[in-house]
């Protein structure tokens, strides 16, 4: 018998899947209780799978927030289908999301894609089905439960509102109750692995996507430079990337009005999560078909 098991401490990962928009980022952040990744209204906010971890008396659990699934279509999202993949074969439990409202309409090929990867990999699977609060009526889930349960061998099907936390702690007793005998895998006062300059990017990218609209935000791409550390003031090195003039122009806004929403809002983000205050140098660089260079992906941690 191993240690883990002696002392009766859980652990395991738990891969959050879905169509895009569907409320990945706002469970798992709900889940751990902190904001480790980024929301917005918009399809195709979480490029890389980020994992926020919670700590109980007797277990860890390690939630994998990755992105929206579907067909791929560059080289950006083909990276982002294999690291979608990756993550349910290398997890101990899936939690697959479906959008209530959309979902009242008829499940579409989206979410039946989505269903057979999880299938595919043979993970035990609990379907959560979010934002039931913006249902006209709780009946109206009834149908979309049953349609469910056809579409795969599910442990449970659960009833949930990820930004009420409405069923999402039955969701969490249900996990733990999964996870199978292991160690803490990370220390207890750690909510995320993900590198504090890809948080900080990925914090500065979300007040971008709330500022910006139409085709501009799937152009963007947040890297921090360099982060430097002084006595009173830590100064972030940013730079948003897009792919086109036109783009630049429209980050920037008349007179730089965008650009200087977007630094205002991240700055006081940022701030909260280094606790020191900070000083952003936020630049707008053109950068031509980022979304197809391996190498650039790369650098960025994609
Ligand atoms: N009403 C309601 N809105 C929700 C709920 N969960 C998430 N949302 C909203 O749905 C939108 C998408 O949420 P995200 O958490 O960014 O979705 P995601 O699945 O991570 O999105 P991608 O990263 O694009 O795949 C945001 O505007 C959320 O506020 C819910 O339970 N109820």
């Amino acid at each position: 018998m191993d240690g883990a098991s002696r002392n009766g401490l859980k652990s395991g990962f738990i891969a959050v899947v879905g169509r895009p928009n569907v409320g990945k980022s706002t469970l798992v952040n709900r889940l751990v209780g902190e904001k480790v990744s980024i929301t917005s209204p918009r399809p195709q906010t979480t490029r890389s799978p980020i994992r926020g971890v919670r700590n109980g008396k007797n277990y860890q659990a390690i939630f994998v927030d990755t992105p929206g699934s579907q067909k791929p279509r560059d080289t950006l999202r083909a990276r982002m289908q294999d690291q979608v993949i990756d993550s349910l074969s290398e997890s101990d439990i899936v939690l697959f999301l479906v959008d209530a409202p959309q979902a009242a309409e008829g499940l579409g090929t989206g979410d039946r894609y989505v269903a057979r990867l999880v299938a595919d990999s043979g993970t035990p699977a609990m379907v959560c089905l979010n934002k039931i609060d913006l249902l006209e009526k709780p009946t109206r889930a009834l149908p979309i439960v049953q349609a469910l349960s056809e579409l795969g061998d599910w442990r449970e099907i659960f009833q949930i509102s990820a930004s009420e936390g409405t069923n999402v702690d039955a969701l969490m007793e249900s996990v733990v109750g999964l996870l199978p005998p292991g160690p803490r895998y990370f220390p207890e006062g750690m909510v995320t692995d993900y590198p504090e300059s890809l948080i900080l990017a990925e914090y500065i990218r979300e007040k971008a996507l709330n500022a910006l609209r139409e085709e501009v935000p799937h152009a963007v791409m947040v890297e921090v430079d360099e982060v430097e550390r002084k006595e009173n003031v830590t100064v972030v090195y940013a730079i948003i990337h897009v792919e086109r003039g036109t783009q630049r122009m429209i980050v920037l806004g008349k007179g730089g009005k965008t650009i200087k929403k977007i630094g205002t809002e991240a700055r006081r983000d940022v701030e909260r999560l280094l606790g020191t205050k900070i000083y952003l140098d936020l630049k707008v660089k053109v950068t031509p078909g980022w979304r197809s260079d391996k190498k650039f992906l790369e650098r960025l941690g994609l």
